[in-house]
This record gives structure tokens, sequence and C-alpha cells, in this order.
């Protein structure tokens, strides 16, 4: 059955444009959101729990979907988080010793709609053309008018709040209790393994909601701030801007990844724009400026902080840039102890030359508490 008659399923992209394919599992679905390709060849259960990635429809570049299954550990937070998945290739087998289920089950979990057979190459292509768009995928094929209709009505990521629907309603901790520093995380769609590398650092986090004033984070009394990465724009997030201004001001140990860092430029008057497609991979190349080395990075973003500004700043000096398109890829703060990145140090999935930035958060942190 599987294999055999499985239901069409098209997607429609807002211009106009549209893509056949396969429905992967037998019901009847649509789903909407920005569509947006990940280039990456491997982790796929990892980018699909990404909280960064709500809203978003995936694409994935890669040819075969599933093919080492699915566990419980390779998450990045509680349940899938893209709007759907657009693939070529869905495999319901697996091949992998320490696999727990399919990639199938694994997505029935978190009740997503997935295509396959879609020609992902012409797709991709397309997109990285015409820019970021949004669309629609459906099992519904006879009916495009209506479903045109409704798409123009899902509105823009450009604007779009969307931290408040991924971030915890309560705060909680992570780690040893009796570690020797203490972070206040705020989250506004922190990935797991950002938890982790701290913890692994001898860290003791307490991670609070994304509405949390600085002085709530304070009476905890940490060490030092981590502000997450997270979906959507980070222009509506007016508290996260408000904190990072706060923390900045009483010159407390600050870290940002991704949503974090654009929220800390923001902090600084530096603007942030919509890219004309986003960097989503695991293989894009930072130069970090003050050491000269060269990182292959993990990234998963489609808004940017904008360079001149940065460059013109009296306080903000850029650490990183990104050698695709020399877009800024880290900063840090001149007389603070405040610094951030674009891309993703935590990685997972992708490589690990960037973990070093969670040891200088470390060493930043104990230079101020020793
Ligand atoms: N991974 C992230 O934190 C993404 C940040 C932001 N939502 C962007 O797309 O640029």
């Amino acid at each position: 059955m599987k294999y055999q008659s499985r239901r069409p399923a098209l997607l429609l992209l807002s211009d106009g444009t549209i893509f056949h394919g396969k429905a992967v599992g037998d019901k009847e679905a649509t789903s909407y959101g920005e569509v947006c390709f990940n280039t990456g060849m491997t982790g796929y259960q990892e980018i699909f729990t990404d909280p960064s990635y709500f809203g978003q429809l995936m694409v994935t570049a890669n040819a075969h979907i599933g093919n080492y299954g699915a566990t419980d550990v390779e998450t990045e937070s509680d349940k899938v988080k893209i709007s759907g998945l657009i693939c070529r290739n869905f495999s319901y087998n697996y091949s992998r010793k320490d696999a727990q289920e399919s990639l199938e089950q694994f997505l029935d979990k978190s009740d997503l709609f997935a295509i396959s057979d879609v020609d992902t190459r012409a797709l991709v292509a397309h997109i990285r053309d015409n820019g970021s768009m949004n669309a629609l995928i459906t099992t519904d094929v006879e009916n495009i008018e209506a479903l045109k209709a409704k798409l123009a009505e899902v509105p823009d990521m450009k604007g779009l709040e969307l931290a408040s629907k991924v971030s915890t309603k309560e705060p909680y901790y992570f780690g040893e209790e009796d570690a020797e520093v203490k972070i206040a995380v705020l989250d506004i769609g922190i990935k797991r393994n950002i938890l982790r590398n701290l913890a692994k650092r001898g860290a003791y986090v307490k991670v609070f909601p994304y509405d949390t004033t600085y002085q709530e984070m304070k009476s905890w009394n940490p060490d030092g701030y981590f502000l997450s990465n997270g979906p959507g724009d980070p222009e509506p997030l007016v508290n996260a801007i408000q904190v990072a201004k706060d923390i900045i001001a009483d010159d407390e140990p600050l870290f940002g990844i991704c949503l974090g860092h654009q929220v800390i430029a923001l902090a600084n008057g530096i603007s942030t724009y919509k890219m004309h497609n986003g960097h989503r991979g695991i293989n894009h190349p930072i130069k970090n400026l003050i050491t000269g080395k060269g990182e292959i990075t993990s990234q998963n973003h489609g808004f940017s902080i904008n360079r001149e500004e940065t460059e013109a700043h009296p306080e903000v000096e850029i650490t990183h840039v990104h050698l695709n398109d020399h877009s800024v890829a880290g900063i840090k703060m001149k007389n603070k102890n405040c610094f951030s990145v674009q891309y993703h140090p935590e990685a997972s999935p992708g490589p690990n030359d960037a973990t070093y930035l969670f040891d200088q958060f470390i060493e930043n942190i104990k230079s101020v508490t020793a």
C-alpha cells in the first residue's frame, strides 16, 4: 500500500508556480508556511524539531530523507516544529542499528504532513532565484483556486512575531544545581543542544519564558545571560530587545545565538532585514576576523543584521563574516561583556568548528566572577 496508489499531492507557491508530488501517509491534508530549503545531507530530525523553523515548509535538498530512521535523542525540542515537509524520496524503510522507529512514525506523532516525489532540484533553484515566499502543500489537488485565496491570507514572515508560539510557558532548570556558574536564558525558541553545551561546560541554567523582564531574570542572581535562537522576525520582539538593552546597560556577561544575535544588534540600534534567501545548511563558511581562521558552520536564518550600520557603529565590532555573501556572522561590543553569532555553534546538525564560542562565554563569565 505504501509503495503503490499513493495520494497525489502538490506544492503551490504564492507566485502561482505548482510542483506535483505524492502524499506521505494516507490522510488528506493541507499545510501552509514560508517555503525554505536546507542543504544538509544529514540531521533531518534535528532540523524538523528546531523551533527556529516554526511556520516554515521545509524542502530538503538531499535526495533521500528517512533512510536512517529516527531516535528520541536527536531532537532539538519536544516535537516537530516545521509546518510541512517537501522531499524527493521519502524512505519508509530505514537501516541503522540505533534507530528506534521510522521517520514516518516519528512525523506521525507530531501530525506532520509531508509530500515526496517532488522535483526538489528544480524547486530549490526556483526559490533560490525568486526568493523566499509563502506556499502550501495539499492533497486537495482539485481545488487550487480556493486554496490560492487561502494562501493569500497567510501572513508574511517579515514582521511576524513567532517566539511566543514556541517559548516555554513556565521557567525550568537544566544542568547540575551545584555547578560553577549560573546562566539565565531568555527562551525565544531555544534548541536543546545549546542547553547541553552550556551544562557540559559546568553551567546551571534557568530558562525563562520569552516575556520575562530583565529584573525577573536578575532576581535569580545569575552570573551570565543568554539570548536564544528562534523563529520569525526579530524586530517585533519588544521585550527581548529591552532585556538585551538592560543587560548591556548593567554590563553583565551576555551571549546571543541567531535570533538572539539579531536582538542584540537591534538593542544597539542596528537594523535587521529579510534576506532574499536565507542560509540553511551545515557547510556554511565563516571567517573569524580576530583569529583569521575559517570555520565551517551550521546555519538557519532568513534575516540578517545591516552590515553598513554595524561597520559604522562606534561600540560594535564585526568579529565574523560569512564568506559566501560577506554578511555579518558575528559581533562583539567593544567595551561591554557581550558578543553574538548569526550561526549555530551548537550545530545539531552540523560541524563542531565553532563550539569554542561556548568556552569563550564561560570564560567571559568567569572573568567577572573570579
Ligand atoms: N535560527 C534562528 O534563530 C533564526 C532567526 C530568525 N528567525 C531568522 O530566520 O533569521
